[in-house]
């Protein structure tokens, strides 16, 4: 890879680094210039030795089989293989072994997260519909491709400039052989407030992670419409008690229909062989249409 300084801008080979548009656990992304084209693509810069140490951090008990370098470079393999107009396209990947820094280049998905939360502002019911249709069939065409996303929030929610909806963040997912990924929880394990009750018992349990992928993309409807999570408390064990126990409530307002709160109690359904999949789950955002 080329790096040079030109002016205030960090130039990659024909990409100028611009802004920070985007930053997480995962590194930063910035905005991308490239002159070849003359189009922007949004660059996640990631930290080889972070991740490394990372991988140290997390290396307590038995030794972790991926790294989370390991889990990057997978994440790389199972993005070049997908192509979905509901999931973030990956264009290239700069990788100089020579250098710390990897840079991943995706297609600009103009807009950004669709809706930071808590938020006072919630999306209207038309709005949450047609973004949580999008990400059903993102979502379905990943398990279709034996992908567990494994961190489903609004925060990975991705919006174009055309109103279209991207799933985005294929960091921590989980690639499967078979029906389903049978998942215990000493893998990477999502967002505290947007995981499923079975996901929560403690040792060696096995879940399906399909299910659980429902649940956090249920409990990103209910944070779209109502401007919060659906389990709320002020310590992560506190959530974590509520999702397992607490009966699923509505807020007086905003007022959503009757159809989205049906929809709602069939995702959030806290036994996953009782909660609807996405057939189903396709079906009913179809027939609201
Ligand atoms: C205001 O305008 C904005 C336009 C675009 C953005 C943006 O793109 C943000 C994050 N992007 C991403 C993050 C990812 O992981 C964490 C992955 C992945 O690893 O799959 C891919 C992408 Cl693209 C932000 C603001």
């Amino acid at each position: 890879i080329s790096i040079e300084r030109s002016g205030s801008f960090l130039q990659l080979n024909q990409y100028k680094l611009m802004d920070q548009i985007g930053q997480g656990s995962y590194g930063l992304v910035k905005l991308a210039y490239s002159e070849e084209d003359s189009t922007h693509y949004a660059m996640k810069i990631l930290s080889k030795r972070k991740l490394l140490r990372k991988a140290g951090l997390m290396g307590r008990g038995p030794k972790k089989t991926t790294s989370p370098l390991d889990r990057v470079y997978r994440e790389i393999a199972v993005l070049k293989k997908l192509d979905h107009p509901n999931v973030v396209k990956l264009v290239e990947v700069l990788d100089d072994p020579l250098e710390d820094s990897l840079y991943l280049v995706f297609e600009l998905v103009e807009l950004g997260e669709i809706l930071s939360i808590p938020t006072e502002k919630p999306l209207t019911e038309e709005r949450s519909w047609s973004i949580f249709r999008d990400a059903v069939l993102g979502l379905e065409y990943l398990h279709y491709q034996r992908i567990i996303h494994a961190d489903i929030k609004p925060g990975n929610l991705l919006l174009a400039e055309d109103g279209g909806v991207k799933i985005a963040d294929l960091g921590v997912c989980n690639e499967f052989f078979g029906e389903d990924a049978a998942m215990t929880n000493s893998s990477t394990v999502g967002t505290p407030a947007f995981r499923a009750p079975e996901t929560l018992i403690p040792g060696q349990h096995i879940y399906s992670g399909k299910a659980a992928d429902i649940w956090a993309l249920g409990a990103t409807l209910y944070s779209l419409v109502y401007g919060n999570v659906p389990f709320m408390a002020n310590s992560v064990p506190a959530v974590y008690e509520k999702i397992k126990h607490e009966k699923l409530n509505f807020p007086e307002a905003p007022q959503v229909s009757n159809d989205l709160k049906d929809l709602l109690q069939k995702i959030l359904t806290k036994d996953p062989s009782k909660r609807i999949t996405l057939p189903l789950i396709k079906v009913l955002t179809t027939l609201s249409l």
